[in-house]
């Protein structure tokens, strides 16, 4: 069976999505991005310019490696703001992909829903192939979807925070209600565990930043989110048990000890 993560009609093996800020260096941003076999890498024109020396060594880095670039607007709180940096950022990196950020609060990053749709709106029309990272709304996603967006990328919760996936029955009615979008938990991902539960809920892949770069080895810990989320996904697949509130002895219990049984066909089926 393949199982390809599909956006705007391109396919990736990986699942999982890396921004390239915070790490101690560019040698280890390297390292750890390619360790974490992520094939889609996000980076913000704002504050990683390639025509600064930092901004070329990750700018190097990823023509190399061959992924797709994710310009984001990070920092951006008005649509103006958005779509000024969108136009640079499709020049200078020569991709039409967009993560779009419009944010609408300092406190805790949390995206401007009508900035958002409005920013959207125009950017879709300006041929843009745009991937909005938004608050777990769902009439908020579906306004995002009917002004053109493919993909979204709802918060688990607020950027930098690793609070995981704070809103539980948010983020499984989007599941439930848009089974034919694709999913990205974007931000506030904190552990592998976090990240392979958003899989095993059946989120389409998760982008996260912080918990690598920020890991006392950012490469094992690219590693470990690599394994993790490789794993909720096959849990997915393979599919997961229901919960009961009542126990069921997983082992039955017959009238004899079992080295006096003899079993006939069928019994234990
Ligand atoms: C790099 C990037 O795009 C971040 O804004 C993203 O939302 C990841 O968030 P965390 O740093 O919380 O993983």
């Amino acid at each position: 069976m393949t199982d390809k993560l599909k956006l705007y009609g391109k396919e990736f093996d990986s699942r999982l999505l890396v921004g390239t800020a915070l790490y101690p260096s560019p040698a280890v941003m390297r390292e750890s991005v390619s360790a974490s076999g992520s094939q889609i890498i996000t980076l913000s024109l704002r504050r990683q310019n390639p025509e600064q020396q930092q901004g070329k060594m990750i700018w190097d880095y990823i023509q190399e490696s061959g992924c797709q670039l994710l310009p984001n607007t990070a920092g951006c709180k008005t649509p103006k703001e958005v779509i000024a940096l969108a136009e640079m950022s499709r020049e200078i990196f020569a991709t039409d992909w967009l993560k779009l950020e419009v944010i609408g609060d300092d406190y805790n990053l949390q995206p401007d829903p009508y900035g958002l749709i409005e920013a959207a709106r125009e950017l879709v029309k300006r041929g843009f192939k745009v991937l909005p990272y938004c608050t777990d709304d769902l009439v908020v996603c579906r306004k995002l979807l009917e002004v053109g967006c493919e993909v979204l990328m709802p918060w688990g919760s607020p950027i930098g925070t690793g609070r995981g996936l704070m809103n539980k029955y948010n983020l499984q009615t989007l599941r439930e209600r848009l089974p034919d979008t694709p999913l990205i938990i974007d931000a506030g991902i904190g552990a592998p565990s976090q990240a392979g539960e958003a899989m095993e809920m059946g989120f389409d892949a998760v982008l996260l930043n912080t918990a690598i770069a920020k890991a006392q080895n950012p490469v094992l810990m690219a590693q470990a989110f690599k394994l993790a989320i490789e794993s909720g996904r096959a849990a997915r697949n393979a599919g997961l048990m229901l919960k009961r509130q009542t126990a069921s002895p997983s082992t039955p219990t017959l009238d004899m000890p079992f080295w006096q049984q003899t079993v006939t066909a069928g019994e234990n089926a």
